[in-house]
């Protein structure tokens, strides 16, 4: 028997046991009654049915032989989901999540002897082979050997070379099946301790990610809930196109969005950010910013953490009463014993709910004290005048409109108050001032924290937002991943990874990952020699061995653009990709393809949806996106001179191709990639 016959029969016996239980779980009856025990178990049946429902199809991709030392060797299956025999309880599809399935990710093949951590302890032992099964819709389509021992093996790479030259659809897939032991570590990486990723373009970093949310979730499902992670990620669109890895991967509710709009969720309705739309546009396009990248830097930086909380604390010693309150005369319940109250009675609490207290306590006095007055009449009488006096004496500390403080301080620190702000209305570098000044008057409650947090393109995150968010994270629940070199917000995030670190108080781990995964070798080439022009270069990204077509650059309008999607389509590529340096131009070239008949998708700044198929968009907006071919237009010295914003915004450009990258220009070339 070959090979493919003898998995080709595994799997046909792995599928009748699959549909056997799934056969059987079909037939118990959905419980909805109140009890309790029987709602758990109906949730795990339900748990179940889901799981064989994905493995019914796709049972497993991997097949790892291993052989624990003095023990039989045995073939393990690995899956998206783990299946166990009903009544042995062995599992006969293991979970790529589940810790001897971590082998099958780190294994190079050359460890003579490997071992796994298992809850009980370590195992030893040898790995005798490490197979690659593609299976779609319950066929064996593919079998490929990275390691089999004794034998001479082509190389590792073979099916991850085969996967990566797929073409791409409008999502963000998993990547289960190819696993790199780099990337197998960070996903296991230890929950205890936030983690940064500094990954080159294309590394995997977003795929990464994801991946390990679904393995916290797995192993220390007692200790996280889905529904207290979060994903902060650039926009709307970006989130629509990773959108699917997730519920691929069997996890479903876990949140995902800016934190412009989380940040407003947190400060109420009446808050909104100012020209949403068109933030990026003014940014990239007409320099239309109102305030000076020297302020925004500001807005985003620790000092301005440290300066709001001695502002909020000042505010706050203010806050405590000057003098003696008397609810009716003869009665006296001094500043002393107030002052004690709030600063040492309700010291755990924070200011706004000290004052909640305070209030309380404080007519809880008033009822005590009342009760000297032996008519009941009266006592009313002296109780209401009382509360009247209470409500007059408390309005030195009434609820602060968090934009008039903000104003304030924005003062108090010489900075431009920005007009909109009357109105409720935001700038991005407002948000994580705002949000902490909330936090630090009322605190956070129970239910709003956060067991883990994802934060995607994080280059372009300020470190005042990333303190923001610690305050309401579990301790170490982060991993932020993002690229110095895409940093094209440079203003608002940040230029190096030290002020992140120095929110942990260091003690954070920082991994680098430089293998990208992405693009063939001539674009990465090509990419490369953008990333070592700039200041701060990081080191180049390695190409996995991909190779492709060579990177066209030549002298060419516009107008040509329907020539080149129609070339495209003809290769039947997928996903292309039209990139301009604004949205005027991509406005233009979109009402130009969708003349000459094409379907072709105009992106532009406060979109939702990413569609797939021709996309024209501005460079700034294609970060973290990938497409099978890329065209980036007008790449002259008028629109990319010879700066570090332009260096990033061209570095970003190139390395969304996966396949094809083709550059033109018309006038004179960009300094940049200049020969
Ligand atoms: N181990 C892997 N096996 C197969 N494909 C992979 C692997 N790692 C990454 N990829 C693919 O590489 C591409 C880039 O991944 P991803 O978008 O997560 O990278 P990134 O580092 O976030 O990129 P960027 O910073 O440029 O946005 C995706 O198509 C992803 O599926």
């Amino acid at each position: 028997m070959s090979i493919f016959e003898a998995e080709e029969a595994q799997l046909q016996a792995t599928l009748a046991r699959l549909d056997e239980l799934g056969d059987k779980l079909e037939q118990v009856p959905r419980y909805r009654g109140s009890d309790f025990t029987e709602q758990v178990l109906e949730d795990r049946r339900e748990h179940l049915r889901t799981a064989l429902h994905s493995a019914r199809q796709e049972p497993y991709f991997g097949r790892l032989d291993f052989c624990e030392w003095d023990q039989e060797t045995k073939a393990l299956y690995i899956g998206k989901v783990g299946v166990h025999d009903e009544d042995s309880g062995d599992p006969f599809v293991i979970d790529w999540r589940a810790p001897v399935a971590s082998l099958f990710y780190s294994f190079t093949g050359s460890e003579e002897d490997v071992f796994y951590q298992s809850p009980e302890g370590i195992v030893e032992g040898e790995i005798l082979l490490k197979r690659n099964i593609v299976i779609r819709n319950r066929r064996l389509q593919r079998v490929v050997d990275s390691y089999a021992k004794g034998q001479e093996m082509s190389g590792g790479d073979e099916f991850l070379l085969y996967k990566l030259s797929e073409q791409k659809d409008n999502k963000l897939k998993d990547i289960v099946a190819t696993i790199q032991a780099e990337q197998n570590a960070i996903i296991r990486h230890a929950i205890k301790e936030p983690l940064i990723i500094q990954g080159a373009a294309g590394s995997g970093k977003t795929t990464v990610a994801l991946h390990r949310l679904a393995y916290l979730l797995y192993e220390f499902r007692e200790q996280l809930r889905a529904e207290k992670m979060v994903i902060f990620a650039p926009n709307a669109m970006f989130l629509d196109y990773i959108s699917h890895v997730l519920p691929e991967l069997g996890v479903g509710t876990i949140a995902q969005s800016t934190f412009a709009n989380w940040g407003l969720s947190v400060l109420g309705s009446s808050y909104q950010l100012y020209d949403t739309k068109k933030r990026l546009a003014n940014q990239f396009e007409s320099k239309l910013e109102q305030q000076s990248e020297d302020v925004l830097a500001y807005k985003g930086s620790l000092a301005c953490q440290k300066q709001m909380r001695r502002f909020i604390d000042a505010y706050v010693g203010e806050r405590v009463p000057k003098k003696d309150f008397c609810p009716w005369d003869g009665c006296v319940l001094n500043k002393e014993t107030m002052k004690q109250w709030i600063e040492q009675d309700f010291a755990a609490s924070p200011p706004m709910k000290r004052r909640e207290r305070f209030h309380a306590r404080a007519k809880r006095w008033i009822e005590i004290e009342a009760k000297r007055f032996e008519d009941k009449k009266e006592q009313q009488a002296f109780k209401s005048e009382a509360l009247k006096r209470l409500r007059s004496f408390l309005s030195y500390w009434s609820k602060p409109d968090l934009a008039k403080l903000y104003t304030a301080f924005l003062k108090e620190q010489q900075l431009p108050v920005p007009a909109s702000l009357k109105e409720k209305r935001l700038g991005y570098e407002d948000i994580a001032p705002l949000v902490y000044m909330h936090q630090q008057l009322y605190g956070i409650e129970r239910d709003a924290r956060f067991d883990h947090v994802v934060i995607d393109e994080a280059q372009d995150v300020s470190p005042f937002m990333l303190a923001v968010l610690k305050e309401r994270t579990r301790a170490g629940g982060f991993t932020i991943l993002g690229d110095l070199a895409q940093g094209i917000h440079g203003d608002e995030g940040i230029s190096n990874w030290a002020a992140f670190e120095e929110v942990f108080a260091n003690n954070v781990s920082y991994v680098q990952m430089e293998r990208s995964y992405r693009s063939t070798m001539e674009i990465i080439e090509f990419s490369n020699r953008i990333l070592q022009q700039m200041a701060f270069a990081p080191a180049p990204a390695k190409p996995v061995f991909r190779s492709g077509q060579d990177v066209v650059v030549e002298q060419r309008p516009t107008e040509h653009v329907a020539h080149w999607v129609k070339a495209m389509q003809d290769k039947q590529t997928q996903t292309i990709a039209v990139l301009t340096r604004t949205e005027k131009a991509s406005t233009a070239i979109c009402r130009q393809l969708q003349a000459a008949g094409f379907d072709a998708h105009l992106l532009i700044a406060g979109g939702e949806r990413y569609e797939g198929g021709i996309s024209v968009l501005p460079v700034y907006l294609s970060k973290g996106f990938e497409f099978d071919a890329v065209l980036l237009t007008d790449v002259t010295n008028d629109h990319y001179p010879c700066d570090e914003l332009h260096k990033k915004l061209l570095y970003v450009g190139c390395t969304r191709a996966l396949h094809e990258l083709t550059v033109w220009y018309d006038g004179a070339l960009s300094p940049i990639l200049a020969p």
